[in-house]
């Protein structure tokens, strides 16, 4: 097959509440392949400073191809995860069963929708499940006698230019990229696990992401700052009964879930962000100079035939990794995925689209791989060996010289000379050892493996206190036992972690530490004995072991707290590292639902000790959950420490006050970390500056547009199928709790812009 352009397809999401809710206008259309964009309005306050920008056209136009246009799921047009599986999946499923590698990568700014296409959420699955589901319904409908099938799954993150295995927690720290001419690059000592049904798949998925939940223990690190790549090594072995002769056939199949593409051009973060950012994009940054080298190509090829141009897909480890994907052996599309209000991003998401378009693949079908690598090594082992041997027997070489300064002279098959040092040559032999033993390892070797891997990944989830449920795949919470659900920024990480509280003493400590615990966390802040929960028939109390670093609805507890569902726990100090988890207590849900049933139409309400009043609530303790999420636990606790740092009057103001009744985050000031830390006045100064560039950073992801958890994801998109707009718009404004939290989000927005609080500030600095 000649060369073939990436497939690039781009998809609209629906306005999420965030964009509903100020009023946002829908700047894009979508007719046939072709996406337009229009020049937004002066008055539109999330793309103001595009309105004004001179030289923009009314309509601009892209030709991609495919468009999906997913952006009301009322509408009889709107594009279902169905559709851009049945049009790109099962393509590109075709394609690996003939023996082609392939790979699907979303492209977009963060909250576009990425995940959503790619592993979906809930019942709306993206096109991985979607694929792997139909991958085993044609295995398992194979009726070829001679033909059979074996599949493997790996699963990496690349975060801060890091390789980390999610399969294998035995694979800890950075795994090496490295490349083989007859493999093309790799991951060395990546578990690649056999699977046997679909339900394999989706059980690797979802412990794939506790372990990345578990890694993720530091606050900064979210799913839309890394890159996710799951991938499935299909093997097609045919026998041949007459010649008693096998062939073979393996594909590639892989899906990219990229970093929010605003990260690499970022323009709020600062200093030590900045950096912190600049590193994480590398790949990213990496990935567009890829593109734009290819876009050169293309234009040169045009116009003065071909030329060389530097392609540096070995500047980033993403890069270097998809080398194949992006202009090599394999096909591959993208789905570029657009908010459908954010005229720049969404702007250069489609110009980044456009340049994809022009990078061209050779792929071919891949046979009988493993019979060629174990060809190329059994040539190559020999050779590296014999060089090694040479210069062991130190005839040419001084012994103390180290082996970083040795240089060996060796030829490449064409016959070209190569230079390398021996500690390079000593870490290719080593490296081309392994991919031996590998190539040669058994079926059942790899199935026995597989097994290990899996109980070493089940053990260590519990050794932490993190609930898995054996044969049983997705999150299932306890139905009686009490429980904590992490709470995590980024929604694809949050609430796959639940911790049961059993009768007696759970105790919770630091990973490290030497004495029994029940729940282990990493990360500085945490005790090596950190507190306690004890359940007295179902009763469940929570035992801090040192003020200032539990907090129970936003403020620190320094003695014991009763618990009740929907309160929000923070362990660790709060401005810097620190875990949040939401309690969940359900035959406290179950007699609240009977009660409930009496109460409806009354708002909801906060009592004075931050939970809600269950008797007078509207809402159950299920639909409670779907706003008690990360950003309301880290803002009750932002407010309170930022409050008890400034002048108390400020939360007088009655958009606060009045919209929640929970006046006692606002004017509970008795927390004594409090008090004293406003005599460290160096502390405290800086505390504050990184509370305040934090919650600066975190406000810009709200209004473009981010999230709730993901079960509740949709829930915070508009889905008129129902009812209409108007309505849904009433319902949200009068009684959804959710608009006290925008409200909160509003009174932080002025608080932060207020010139009083900065002078407050530089006043406490100057103290
Ligand atoms: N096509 C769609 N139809 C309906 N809802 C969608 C669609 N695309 C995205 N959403 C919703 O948009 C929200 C954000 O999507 P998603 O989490 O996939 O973003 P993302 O690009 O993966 O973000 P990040 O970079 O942080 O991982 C989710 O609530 C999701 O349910």
């Amino acid at each position: 097959m000649g060369d073939e352009n990436i497939k690039v397809v781009v998809r609209c999401r629906p306005l999420n509440s965030s964009e509903i809710f100020r009023g946002a206008k829908c700047l894009f259309s979508m007719v046939g392949n072709q996406t337009f964009i229009t020049r937004p309005d002066v008055n539109d306050p999330g793309n103001a400073k595009a309105a004004k920008r001179d030289g923009i056209e009314d309509v601009k136009s892209f030709t991609f191809d495919k468009s999906y246009w997913s952006f009301d799921k009322s509408d009889p047009n709107y594009a279902t995860q169905a559709m851009l599986y049945n049009d790109l999946g099962e393509e590109f499923l075709d394609y690996a069963f003939e023996g082609y590698n392939t790979c699907i990568f979303a492209y977009g700014q963060t909250g576009a929708g990425k995940s959503y296409s790619m592993m979906g959420y809930g019942e709306d699955k993206g096109i991985m499940p979607l694929t792997c589901c139909e991958l085993f319904n044609r295995i398992n409908n194979n009726k070829d006698l001679e033909l059979t099938y074996q599949v493997q799954v790996s699963y990496i993150e690349i975060y801060n230019e890091r390789v980390r295995d999610l399969l294998n927690p035995k694979n800890k720290g950075n795994l090496k990229v490295r490349e083989h001419p007859a493999l093309g690059p790799y991951v060395e000592d990546l578990s690649k696990l056999i699977v046997n049904s679909f339900i394999d798949i989706e059980k690797l998925m979802d412990e794939g992401n506790k372990v990345r939940t578990v890694a993720a223990t530091n606050m900064n690190e979210t799913s839309s700052r890394s890159h996710a790549v799951f991938t499935l090594l299909v093997t097609q072995k045919r026998h041949d009964t007459q010649t008693n002769m096998d062939t073979e056939k393996v594909s590639r199949i892989s899906f990219v879930d990229l970093a929010g593409s605003e990260r690499a051009n970022s323009t709020y973060a600062t200093g030590t962000r900045l950096k912190e950012s600049a590193n994480i994009n590398r790949s990213l940054i990496t990935f567009g100079k890829v593109i734009t080298a290819f876009a050169e190509l293309s234009s040169v090829d045009k116009k003065k035939g071909k030329k060389e141009i530097f392609v540096p897909y070995r500047d980033s480890v993403l890069t270097w990794l998809l080398k194949d994907s992006l202009g090599g052996n394999s096909k591959t599309a993208m789905i570029a995925v657009i908010s459908p209000a954010d005229y720049d991003e969404t702007l250069s998401t489609l110009r980044f689209a456009d340049a994809t378009r022009r990078i061209k693949n050779k792929a071919v079908v891949n046979e009988d791989p493993n019979t060629r690598l174990i060809r190329e090594l059994k040539e190559e082992l020999p050779m590296l060996r014999s060089k090694l041997g040479t210069y062991d027997s130190n005839e040419l070489y001084d012994p103390s010289v180290p082996p970083s300064q040795q240089i060996v002279i060796l030829q490449d098959k064409s016959g070209n000379t190569i230079k390398k040092t021996k500690e390079e040559l000593i870490d290719q032999t080593q490296a081309s050892e392994k991919l031996m033993e590998e190539v040669n390892e058994s079926w059942a070797e790899k199935a026995r493996k597989t097994e290990e891997i899996q109980k070493e990944r089940e053990k260590m989830l519990e050794e932490l206190g993190i609930m898995v449920e054996k044969n049983v795949v997705g999150i299932h919470p306890p139905k009686k036992v009490p429980y904590l659900v992490n709470l995590n920024e980024d929604p694809l990480l949050s609430e796959c972690l639940i911790y049961q509280i059993k009768p007696g003493k759970t105790r919770v400590g630091r990973i490290e530490s030497d004495i029994p615990l029940n729940i282990r966390l990493k990360g500085d802040n945490i005790l090596d004995e950190h507190c306690w929960f004890e359940n007295i028939d179902g009763v469940v109390t929570l035992h801090p072991h040192e003020n200032d670093a539990t907090m129970v609805n936003g403020m620190y507890i320094n003695k014991a707290k009763k618990l009740k569902s929907g309160f929000r726990i923070i362990l660790g100090y709060f401005h810097e590292d620190f875990y949040v988890f939401r309690f969940n207590n359900p035959q406290e849900v179950s007699e609240r639902a009977k009660s409930k049933q009496l109460s409806i139409n009354v708002p909801l309400t906060l009592n004075e000790n931050g939970e809600d009043s269950a008797e007078v609530s509207p809402t159950s303790t299920d639909s409670l959950d779907t706003w008690i999420d990360w950003n309301l636990a880290r803002r009750e606790a932002a407010l309170n420490s930022l409050n008890s740092r400034t002048d108390t009057t400020d939360t007088t103001d009655t958009r606060y006050t009045t919209d929640t009744t929970d006046t006692r985050h606002i004017t509970d000031t008795t927390d004594t970390r409090h008090t004293t830390d406003t005599t460290d006045t160096t502390d405290t100064t800086v505390g504050i500056d990184e509370s305040l560039q934090r919650l600066r950073d975190d406000l810009k992801k709200i209004e473009s547009g981010r999230r709730t958890r993901p079960d509740s994801r949709n829930s915070d998109f508009h889905d008129s199928s129902n009812e209409t707009y108007e309505k849904v718009h009433q319902r949200k404004f009068f009684y959804d709790p959710m608009v006290n939290f925008f409200n909160l989000v509003q009174f932080f927005k002025n608080l932060l812009c207020d010139t009083h609080l900065l002078k407050i500030r530089n006043g406490s600095k100057r103290k």
